[in-house]
C-alpha cells in the first residue's frame, strides 16, 4: 500500500491516465458512437453498455459496440463479423470525435488541484491513455489540462498499449524516470495490470471506468475518490 498523501521524497515522476481519470468522456464516446451507428444504419446503444467497454482504445471499443448492435439485431454472435463494417465504422467514428471532441466531456473535481500539487511537489507529469493521440491532444488543451504534461502518449503512440508494460517503461524512458519511482494513476484494470508488469506503483480512483467492476477489487497499491487527495 502506498501512503496518502505521497510522500513527494518517493517519486521522480507520475504517469496520469486520461478517460475515467482525468475527464469523464462518456458522453463524447455516446455521441461519436450514436452518429455512427446511424450513419452505419445500425441501432443505438446504450451508455451503461459503452462504459463497460471503454479502456482498451477506440479499436477494441468500436468493435465491441458492432458486436453488440448486431447480437442486439438479432444475429448469432458465432457468426457476427465485424471486420468488414470496422473500416468504414472507424472512418465514421474518427470524423464524429474530432468534431465533438471534449463537447460532452467534464473534468472529474479536484483533477487540476491534484495536478498542480504533483507538479508543486517536483514530479514530472506524463499523460498515458490508450485513446489516439490525435483524440487526446486536443481534448487535454479543450480541457485548460495540457499545461501540466511533459509528454502526452495516445494509444497509437507505441506498439502495444495498456495493460501491456509497454507503454509505461516507454513513457519512464520519455520522462528520464526510473519505473520504481513513477507512479501510475490510473482508473481500471488496464492501467493496474500494466503498471504492475512494468514495476511501477500505482493508485486507482474509485470514480472512473473498469469494465462494470468495482476499481477497489482490482490489484493496486492504493485508491483515491480525488486526485487532490494524492498530494
Ligand atoms: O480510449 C480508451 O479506451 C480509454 O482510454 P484511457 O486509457 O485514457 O482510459
Ligand atoms: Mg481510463
Amino acid at each position: 500500500m502506498i501512503a496518502l498523501p505521497l510522500n513527494p521524497a518517493a517519486f521522480d515522476a507520475a504517469i496520469i491516465d486520461l478517460d475515467g481519470t482525468m475527464v469523464d468522456t462518456l458522453g463524447d464516446f455516446a455521441q461519436a458512437l450514436g452518429r455512427m451507428l446511424d450513419d452505419l444504419a445500425l441501432p443505438g446503444i446504450e451508455r451503461t453498455h459503452i462504459e463497460r467497454m471503454v479502456g482498451k482504445g477506440s479499436e477494441h471499443l468500436i468493435k465491441s459496440v458492432l458486436h453488440h448492435v448486431l447480437a442486439q439485431a438479432g444475429q448469432a454472435p458465432a457468426a457476427i463479423n465485424t471486420e468488414a463494417i470496422y473500416p468504414q465504422a472507424w472512418a465514421r467514428y474518427q470524423h464524429h470525435y474530432l468534431a465533438i471532441n471534449g463537447q460532452y466531456a467534464q473534468v472529474y473535481p479536484g483533477v487540476p488541484e491534484g495536478l498542480h500539487a504533483l507538479r508543486s511537489a517536483g514530479l514530472r507529469l506524463a499523460c498515458l491513455t490508450n485513446k489516439p493521440t490525435a483524440f487526446a491532444l486536443p481534448l487535454l488543451r479543450a480541457k485548460g489540462l495540457d499545461g501540466f504534461f511533459d509528454q502526452v502518449f495516445g494509444g497509437d503512440a507505441f506498439e502495444r498499449k495498456k495493460p501491456d508494460p509497454l507503454p509505461l517503461v516507454k513513457t519512464c524512458a520519455a520522462l528520464g524516470s526510473a519505473l520504481a519511482r513513477t507512479l501510475m494513476v490510473g482508473d481500471s484494470s488496464n492501467d493496474a495490470q500494466a503498471a504492475r508488469a512494468a514495476g511501477c506503483p500505482v493508485v486507482l480512483v474509485t470514480y472512473g471506468y473498469n469494465h462494470g467492476q468495482p476499481a477497489t477489487d482490482v490489484d493496486a497499491d492504493g485508491w483515491v475518490g480525488s486526485l487532490a487527495l494524492l498530494a
